[in-house]
């Protein structure tokens, strides 16, 4: 299987997150993507090569045109206001409250984030467009016959929605990939998430749409960041009703149930016939990831592939999250590996 990876990544390297009252060095961090490349190389997966450019097209085809000139501005515009530190959100607009977006920098934050754990920092924007490219160019080469392909992306973008930012995602990459699909002959594409968080951004982006499916399994968000969407009885609306299925599962799930899960995910899938696959592939479910709650060892994540190829569609995989960083690249791989079958 080949990747598509971009050193890029490391221009986001922001050194703050908020995460339990203090400002701590984020657990998505630049060395998370060393251990996979290297791991990618000791199996020697496949080659691993470098995005093309894909300019702005595909990415103002689902973020708003506001939101991205938001974010290629917001660091400078931050600076130029006189703040010290990386900027991070800290006002919203909350309930009852307008949905306006102000002038001020400072209050942009807080219009455009869903969450103030993630800052933006100086080469945040290009990290981003340039995730989205890795993305893209990994939707190519399905689109041009490849049975699979893995998108090595950073930062990651689930969380991201048309105009949102937040759980360390500023472009939704998943979406892009879709939506490109979409726009280049496919008629049916499916979104599988098996991140631990709800790729709540994905869902949003193709809530009201029979033309995406969205699919997710993830930690229920009455204990699990993003707390407020996720829930089973999201399952779109209007001409997308039907076509979003969310499996929530409580703290402590392990393998058998999450396997049922996915496997309900996957009849789902195949009752859809899409064209391709998009795995949003997040390893925090791994047992020991620092800040989730399921109970995933390395060899599941091994079968979770090959259940995954079990569908018989090609297939995009485009990194997502994961957090304990010294087995990221085992898991990851594992998927990879088990999705290839050896
Ligand atoms: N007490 C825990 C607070 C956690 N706050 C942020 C969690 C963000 C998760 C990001 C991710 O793993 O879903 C992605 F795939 F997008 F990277
Ligand atoms: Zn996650």
């Amino acid at each position: 299987m080949e990747t598509i990876y971009s050193e890029n990544h490391k221009l986001r390297d922001a050194q703050t997150e908020l995460y339990g009252g203090q400002l701590v060095y984020p657990f998505e961090r630049p060395s998370r993507l060393d251990y996979i490349h290297e791991r990618l190389t000791e199996v020697g997966l496949g080659p691993i090569s470098a995005p093309d450019s894909f300019g702005m097209a595909p990415i103002l085809a689902v973020h708003d045109f506001a939101y991205v000139a938001f974010l290629q501005s917001a660091w400078d515009r931050w600076q130029a206001a006189g703040f010290e530190g990386e900027a991070i959100a800290n006002a919203w607009p909350a309930r009852r409250m307008v949905q306006t977006c102000p002038t001020h920098i400072d209050g942009q934050l807080g219009y455009y984030a869903l969450a103030a754990e993630t800052s933006i920092t100086q080469g945040t924007w290009q990290a981003a467009l340039s995730s989205a490219h890795v993305a893209l160019t990994g939707a190519e080469r399905v689109r041009a016959g490849a049975q699979s392909c893995f998108a090595l992306c950073r930062p990651p973008g689930h969380h991201a929605a048309k105009d949102l930012y937040g759980g360390y995602c500023f472009l939704n990459n998943s979406a892009i990939a879709a939506q490109h699909f979409r726009d280049n002959g496919m008629a049916r594409v499916a979104i599988l998430d098996v991140d631990f968080h709800h790729g709540n951004g994905t869902q949003d982006i193709f809530y009201d749409r029979e033309d995406v499916l969205f699919v997710s399994l993830h930690g229920a968000p009455e204990y699990a960041f993003p707390y407020f969407l996720g829930y089973a009885n999201e399952t779109g609306t209007g001409a997308g009703e039907g076509f979003t299925l969310n499996l929530p599962m409580p703290p402590g799930t392990g393998f058998d149930i999450w396997r049922t899960a996915l496997a309900t995910a996957l009849e789902r899938v195949a009752e859809y016939a899409p064209d391709a696959l998009i795995v949003s592939l997040g390893v925090d479910s791994f047992e020991t990831d620092p800040i989730s709650f399921f109970k995933l060892t390395s060899s599941d994540f091994t079968i979770m592939g090959a259940d995954i190829a079990a569908a018989g569609l090609p297939t995009l995989f485009v990194m997502e999250g994961g957090y304990d960083i010294a087995e990221i690249g085992i898991n990851t791989v594992n998927v990879l590996e088990g999705f290839q079958g050896h």
